[in-house]
């Protein structure tokens, strides 16, 4: 610490300049005690290096004292007197006196120009008093302000005080509510532990119904392995009966040639015993003959002894009678010709009788012959009876063992459908397909990515769908998703199961719904003249009539094949209005109340509808060509070919098999809806306009139906539109039904996407019921019921 006395002498100009080498702060430290005027005193004199202090700098507090007092730190200080230490060898005693003369003068100034600040200071200090009394006025008015507020305050605090009495009240009664709420919470929490567990079972049991499903996975494929052996085993047994049968046949064609020939050699027998009796007559006419020859020898012999005897006495007589000798002679050649003609005819009856003996020897021995000839044929037709019979049995034998695999077939196939039925009740009766198209060359992918994402996590791949839309995601499941590269072989295998349900006697319904241009007559007809984009509804007649033929060695034979019959008809409900396709150039457009029963059979009826009876794929595939070249065609901004009609292909399944007495009647729907689009986007004006307004309701009447079905309500609006009133006996509780939600992956198309995904979403979680199975029954005339 610096202290110094007033006193002290000032430099001769009275200038406060700084040091030529000082630092910016120069301090200088005095002894503390020292007595100046009787009292001690303390001092810091700061000396700003160079610059001028005016007031502001200068301090304040210490007005009216005998020196200015300005901080000078401790550091500062103590350098200085190091360095003065320093210099104290160094300099003499000499400069050290002129450079505290120098410095003396220095404070002095710095001391004037204190005094100065303290004149200056002192009028501030009057203006400062005055302004203080100013101030004091001031409180006193605040005072009085005080006081006024002061009683506000008390009123209002009194007012506050009853306000808390009445907060506290109503936070008391907050309290008891919220124990209640926290009462109801712990409720509710129990509840939801509850659901909880209730999920938990239900997950062990969808878990249990999986493997269960499982199982009856592969005790179907085992059972189609069985099917398929038996299948062999029939194809076997039925070759080893050919054979049989061949071998049989060719048994039967030697017996019968054995007994042919066993025919032939009796009636040769016969013939030779006829023979035989012939020749033993002649043989004995001609021993006769012999007889009387032999007789007659002897009668010619006694006439010849006579004629001889005569002769002599002729001769006894010529010798005695001259004149009668020629006449004797004459008579004598005569006779001796007549004998020459006997002789020689004696000798050709002795050579016949023996050319006819050993005739008879030759026939006796063709009759011993032909004799053991039949012994021989007799032995072995008993032979190739006992073989015959053997053969017999064996095929007996076979037929009892074929039947009996025809039994387990038809007993397996039985399982097989009751498990194929499992199978899909357990999937839903109602289910929907999500189909996304791909970009089309003329749309534009969005600049900010793509509008439809699939999620890849394992418990929704190949299910879920998710949409972005102004940057928001939502995200949907379906029972499947099928993405843009997906072909029309893929959709149509995950649909095939419900067509072996339509020919197994159940009623199925397939449609397409989506906005206009998203693929829905691609998917339900393909692209025409291009075989390998065909559609559902051309493969799906060719899985029937191949079915057809398979079935055929399961009971359902040729000749039984007649019992079946498919009938087709395709109709087009159209503003409300049914039009024939198939002679919509003749009726046109239907009037509105045209007639519309429900069969007792619960089936609804078309009148004058035209219904072909078909019997292959290709007069099915001609009749939808026709009817697909009838459709009403329309262009809207979305879609230059748009189908401003719902197109509704029917067909209709009996099957009959006779041997095991068993019947089937399916339906198959498969529904191409017409686009469901925006009014405002379509840009339909006039009567397109009204028939965009009339899709739009019969869409929305389907819609209806659906999730009135599956709130089970007591009263369904089939009657709302002609489309649901149509499809009545289909979308009842008692069909499978399977929707496609088609989709456009266009960014420009979100909005309507997002709607057919939220509409598929709510029909995804509706439940309509469990399918019925319609056998047993004989159609009496099937003309008559339609859908
Ligand atoms: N999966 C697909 N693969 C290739 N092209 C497709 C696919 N789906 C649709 N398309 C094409 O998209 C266009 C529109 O399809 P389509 O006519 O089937 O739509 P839509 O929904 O039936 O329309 P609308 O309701 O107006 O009749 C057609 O050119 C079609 O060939």
């Amino acid at each position: 610490m610096v202290s110094k006395n007033q006193n002290q002498p000032s430099t001769p100009n009275g200038n406060l300049t700084p040091t030529s080498a000082s630092p910016s702060k120069v301090g200088v430290e005095n002894m503390v005690g020292t007595p100046v005027n009787g009292r001690a005193r303390q001092a810091l004199i700061y000396v700003n290096g160079g610059q001028d202090l005016g007031p502001s700098s200068a301090p304040t507090s210490y007005a009216g004292s005998e020196c200015g007092i300005i901080e000078f730190t401790r550091e500062d200080v103590e350098a200085l007197l190091n360095e003065k230490m320093k210099r104290k060898d160094r300099f003499n005693y000499k400069e050290r006196c002129e450079n505290m003369v120098e410095y003396i003068k220095r404070l002095k100034l710095c001391i004037r120009w204190f005094q100065e600040l303290e004149g200056s200071y002192s009028l501030e200090l009057e203006k400062l008093q005055q302004s203080l009394e100013f101030e004091e006025q001031k409180c006193m008015e605040i005072e009085l302000l005080f006081k006024n507020k002061e009683e506000e305050l008390s009123s209002m605090t009194v007012e506050l005080r009853n306000n808390y009495a009445s907060l506290q009240e109503k936070f008391m009664k907050e309290a008891s509510d919220k124990l209640t709420v926290m009462e109801s919470l712990a409720k509710e929490r129990d509840a939801r532990l509850n659901i909880e567990r209730s999920q938990a079972t239900l997950s062990e049991d969808l878990g249990r119904a999986q493997r269960e499903l499982q199982s009856a996975n592969q005790k179907i494929s085992s059972l189609n392995e069985m099917y398929k052996r038996l299948q062999d085993y029939i194809t076997s047994l039925q070759q080893y009966n050919g054979k049989l049968q061949t071998e049989l046949s060719s048994v039967e064609d030697d017996l019968k040639r054995a007994e042919k020939e066993k025919a032939t050699i009796t009636e040769d027998l016969s013939m030779s015993k006829a023979q035989l009796t012939l020749s033993r007559a002649s043989q004995d006419e001609a021993t006769k003959q012999k007889d009387a020859l032999a007789s007659e020898v002897a009668c010619l012999r006694v006439e010849l002894q006579q004629v001889r005897d005569d002769r002599d006495r002729y001769l006894s007589q010529l010798q005695t009678l001259t004149g009668e000798v020629v006449k004797y002679k004459e008579l004598t050649e005569q006779s001796c010709t007549e004998l020459d003609n006997l002789t020689t005819k004696t000798t050709e009856l002795e050579a016949r009788c023996s050319s006819q003996t050993s005739e008879m020897k030759t026939l006796k021995e063709q009759l011993t012959a032909a004799e053991a000839k039949v012994q021989v044929s007799d032995i072995s037709a008993v032979e190739t009876r006992t073989e015959y019979e053997g053969q017999k049995k064996l095929v007996d034998e076979l037929q009892r063992r074929l039947a009996d695999a025809e039994y387990k077939l038809i007993e397996g196939e039985k399982l097989r459908k009751k498990l194929h039925n499992t199978i899909l009740e357990l999937k839903g009766n109602i289910r929907v397909f999500c189909r996304v198209r791909p970009l089309l060359p003329d749309e534009n992918c969005n600049s900010e990515g793509k509008v439809i994402s699939y999620p890849t996590s394992m418990e929704v791949l190949g299910r879920g769908v998710d949409l972005r839309q102004s940057g928001q995601k939502h995200s949907f499941t379906f029972d499947k998703v099928f993405m843009p590269d997906a072909s029309q072989e893929d959709v149509f295998v995950e649909i095939s199961q419900l067509v072996q349900s339509a020919l197994d006697g159940y009623k199925v319904c397939i449609f397409a719904y989506g906005q206009t241009g998203s693929g829905k007559t691609y998917t339900m007809m393909g692209r025409p003249g291009h075989p390998e984009e065909k559609g559902l509804i051309p493969r799906v007649l060719e899985q029937i009539f191949q079915t057809k033929q398979s079935l055929q060695p399961q009971g359902w034979k040729y000749e039984m094949f007649q019992c079946w019959k498919f009938t087709t008809k395709q109709s087009e409900i159209y503003c409300q209005q049914i039009k024939l396709l198939l002679n919509v150039w003749k009726m046109g457009l239907l009037e509105s109340n045209m007639l519309l029963n429900m069969m007792a059979s619960g089936n609804t009826h078309v009148s004058d509808l035209t219904v072909v009876d078909v019997c292959s794929a290709k007069e099915v595939s001609f009749l939808l060509n026709q009817a697909a070249n009838s459709r009403s065609v329309g262009k809207t901004q979305m879609n230059e070919q748009s189908s401003r009609s719902h197109f509704v292909f029917t067909l209709r399944i009996y099957g009959v098999n006779e041997s095991t007495e068993q019947q089937v009647q399916g339906v198959l729907n498969l529904i191409d809806l017409a686009g469901s689009e925006r009014l405002s986007k379509s840009g339909s004006t006039g009567d397109r306009l009204k028939e965009t307004q009339a899709i739009n309701k019969s869409l929305s009447s389907l819609s209806d139906v659906i999730f009135s079905l599956a709130k089970k309500e007591d009263h369904v609006p089939f009657r709302n539109s002609k489309l649901t009133y149509l499809l009545q006996p289909c979308l009842g509780g008692d069909s499978k039904t399977l929707m496609f939600v088609n989709i456009s992956p266009d960014s420009s198309s979100v909005g309507e996407s997002l709607c057919s995904l939220r509409f598929a979403a709510r029909v995804n979680a509706c439940d309509i019921g469990t399918p019925r199975r319609q056998t047993n029954i004989r159609p009496s005339d099937t003309r008559l019921n339609y859908v």
